[in-house]
Order: C-alpha cells, then sequence, then structure tokens
C-alpha cells in the first residue's frame, strides 16, 4: 500500500490556479522527487498534504487512510513530518535541545536524551552539538532541520529543499542520509533544486510546470522526457 496517495488535488490562490488535479503516490522505503521550476506548485502541494492547505478538489490518503479533512496535528500524529525551505529553528537553543524538542513529541519520548544522541552521529553533528542553532551554517541548519523530522521516527518524511545551502561534501553526506532513512522503511518525499542529488538518489520522479504533472517515472525516464526538458532543464 502507498504511504501517501494524492488524486486530483486542485488549489486556486485567487483566481489563479496553482495545482491542477494532481496525483503522486510515495511509497515505503522509496525516495520520490518532486521537481519542477519556479512557482510550480511543489510547496504548496506540501502544504496540501501536511494539512495546512485544504484543496478546492481531490484527496490525500496516509497508508490507505483518507486524511483530507484531518487537520495537521492529526496528520503529524499519523506518522506525517515536514521540513519547510524556511528555517524554523530555535535560533538560541543548542542543536542538540532543537533534537530534543521534537524527540519529546515523538515515540522516543521516554528515552529522548539517548534518542538525539543517536540522532546526533546519524546526522554527523556530535561536534555541533552545543553549538546554538543559530550560529550554524545554513548546509548544517538544513540537517538540523531534517533531524528534528526523523525525530519523530516519521512513516512519511517530506523533504522542502533540504540541500539549499550545503556544499558538496555536505550534499553527498546527505545522500547517504536519506538513503538510509528510506531503507529504515520511511516513505521520502524530496523537493530539490539541486537535481544532481535528485536523480541521485530517488527511486522515482514527478516533474510538476505551472501545476500539473507533466511527468513521473525513474530519473533516467524524466530526464529523457521531451516535456520536462523544455519545461524545466531549459529552465534551469
Ligand atoms: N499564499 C499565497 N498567495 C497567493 N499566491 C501564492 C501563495 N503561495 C504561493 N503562491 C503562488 O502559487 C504558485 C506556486 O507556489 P509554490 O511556492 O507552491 O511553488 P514552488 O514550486 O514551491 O516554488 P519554489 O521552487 O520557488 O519554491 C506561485 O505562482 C506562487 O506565487
Amino acid at each position: 500500500m502507498a504511504s501517501l496517495e494524492v488524486s486530483g488535488v486542485t488549489v486556486s490562490y485567487g483566481g489563479n490556479r496553482v495545482l491542477d488535479g494532481v496525483d503522486l503516490t510515495a511509497g515505503p522505503g522509496r525516495i520520490t522527487g518532486l521537481i519542477g521550476p519556479n512557482g510550480a506548485g511543489k510547496s504548496t502541494l506540501f502544504d496540501v498534504v501536511s494539512g495546512l492547505r485544504r484543496p478546492a478538489a481531490g484527496r490525500v490518503s496516509l497508508d490507505g487512510r483518507d486524511v483530507t479533512r484531518l487537520g495537521p496535528a492529526r496528520r503529524a500524529r499519523h506518522g506525517l513530518a515536514r521540513t519547510f525551505q524556511r528555517l524554523e529553528l530555535f535560533g538560541r537553543l543548542s542543536v542538540r535541545d532543537n533534537l530534543l524538542v521534537a524527540a519529546e513529541l515523538g515515540p522516543d519520548r521516554r528515552h529522548a536524551a539517548r534518542a538525539v544522541t543517536a540522532l546526533l552521529d546519524r546526522l554527523g553533528l556530535e561536534h555541533l552539538a552545543d553549538s546554538p542553532a543559530g550560529a550554524l551554517s545554513t548546509g548544517a541548519a538544513r540537517l538540523v532541520e531534517v533531524g528534528r523530522a526523523l525525530a519523530v521516527r516519521p512513516r512519511l518524511l517530506l523533504l522542502d529543499e533540504p540541500a539549499a545551502g550545503q556544499d558538496g561534501p555536505e550534499t553527498e553526506r546527505f545522500a547517504a542520509l536519506l538513503r538510509s532513512v528510506a531503507a529504515d522503511g520511511t516513505a521520502v518525499v524530496l523537493v530539490e533544486h539541486d537535481t544532481g542529488l535528485v536523480m541521485d538518489v530517488c527511486d522515482e520522479v514527478h516533474v510538476l510546470d505551472l501545476g500539473k504533472v507533466i511527468a513521473a517515472g525513474t530519473p533516467a525516464q524524466v530526464s529523457r522526457d521531451a516535456a520536462v526538458l523544455a519545461a524545466y532543464l531549459g529552465d534551469a
């Protein structure tokens, strides 16, 4: 069963239709990429999936259950976690405490401190554990944001441009982290402008342009697709 099933999702801002009958599925243990030019509707689709925006039409299911009418908190309890393009860390708290706040909400709350130590190791952030989050480079801060989402042990993880601001070696380590998260059985949906990373780690890629899915398939299939080359890669 798909972890996430989006069907026929339509959203308008004023008279402007920004999502138009969008379908997307993401399965457990798989990394599903969602790419497209600026303004294509990727973040809006994440808002619909996470319950921050109610679609005018369409349906969202998590593990086969229709959650279209549920709010963000109920969806989070159903195993969904996401990161945002704009960083939302507590700048004065240490990296460890930022992770702890999240871990205390998740299934590991009784052993939150231990879970955070393991998470710091997994993220490669032990050396920054006691630094205030506000002092981090953008790349490291994004990793903490991903760590906060992982701290609740999600079954579905939505990542909105997690690699923005990372340097080459950071992106390589991040690719390995994504693979290990998927290997644990989590369904990962990745919105990312770094097409090299997307093509490297994703099992499947959906391409959104002007609110419509114009292609979906393996990275090799979509990177050969004429409509994708015209709409997206030509734009990059
Ligand atoms: N709150 C809003 N009110 C009105 N229009 C909005 C709002 N949020 C987004 N839009 C518009 O909706 C469209 C889709 O925006 P969205 O942020 O979902 O695209 P995106 O694919 O995530 O873009 P980017 O890659 O630049 O982050 C854009 O035309 C944007 O200007």
